[in-house]
């Protein structure tokens, strides 16, 4: 009998269930793969913004951590709004016990509100990312990361490769933000830079799309994938995902994403 995949999200929970954990464990269902998750903090959330956090100490981080990987084969994990310098060095602490590490540097949300309790940059450059299979800036968290304006697409390259010196295997730069509304990311691995595209849709229903990326990233590596087909796996099911809820009215402000069982 085939048994099931297991992937790990340490994340923030959404109140709101458009991202953090609750999207995680969405989009892992519908890649087939089985969630764990470990809490990194509680958030006050919905669509239209974050109205307060309430972080987990380090050690019930680690507990979680411990009690998980004790007793699951899991086979990714993804890390999604960490909320403190100690939380990002904790889980590096972790990580050669983490496969397949996908790292999504969370430091805003959609709604622009903060999503970390101090100032977490240098962990994460340090610490995390030197361990990390993938990680899954957008463009505001790669300009944070390296002290440059990111608004373009050049700006973009020429993020994911000083990221790249951190020791990350693989950096994806994401477009949500493009002012000309065109779904690019840049995806540096191995010194060399790839353009990967999804026709743009117009919606307000944007809430989630990066946690959602870099789940769906973890679930695929989790089940053998490489990681450019893992992350081109991501962009296609991000494109679904927002389609298939493009004309939903859910909340008064950045709506979540809808869902697509994927093969
Ligand atoms: N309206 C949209 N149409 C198509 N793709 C989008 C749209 N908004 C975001 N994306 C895609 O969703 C993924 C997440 O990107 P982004 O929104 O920048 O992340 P974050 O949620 O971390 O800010 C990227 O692949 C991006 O191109
Ligand atoms: C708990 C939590 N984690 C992450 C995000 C980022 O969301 P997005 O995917 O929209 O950037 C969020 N708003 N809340």
């Amino acid at each position: 009998m085939e048994q099931p995949v297991v992937a790990l999200t340490v994340a923030g929970s959404d109140s709101g269930g458009g991202a953090g954990v609750q999207a995680d464990l969405k989009a892992f269902a519908m890649c087939g793969v089985f969630g764990a998750s470990v809490f990194t903090a509680l958030t006050a959330q919905n669509t239209m913004g974050v109205k307060g956090i309430h972080a987990v100490p380090r050690d019930f981080v680690a507990a979680q951590l411990d009690a998980v990987l004790a007793d699951l084969p899991v086979g990714a994990v993804k890390t999604g709004m960490l909320a403190s310098a100690s939380t990002v060095e904790l889980v590096a602490e972790y990580a050669p016990r983490l496969p397949n590490l996908v790292v999504d540097p969370v430091l805003v949300a959609s709604s622009g509100d903060r999503l970390f309790t101090d100032s977490v940059e240098q962990a994460y450059l340090t610490a995390l990312f030197p361990h990390a299979a993938v990680i899954t800036p957008n463009m505001r968290e790669a300009s944070v990361l390296t002290g440059r304006e990111v608004s373009t697409v050049d700006d973009m390259r020429a993020a994911a490769e000083r990221l790249g010196e951190t020791g990350a295997k693989c950096v994806v730069v994401k477009g949500g933000h493009l002012s000309d509304s065109s779904a690019v990311d840049v995806v540096w691995r191995d010194g060399t830079v790839d353009l990967v595209e999804a026709p743009w849709v117009e919606t307000r229903n944007n809430h989630g799309t990066g946690c959602t990326f870099a789940a769906v990233t973890a679930a695929r590596l989790a089940r053998g994938a490489d990681p450019k087909s893992a992350i081109f796996g991501a962009k296609a099911y991000v494109h679904e995902a927002i389609r298939a809820s493009a004309d939903w009215r859910l909340g008064g402000g950045h709506g979540p994403l809808g869902w697509k069982p994927m093969p």
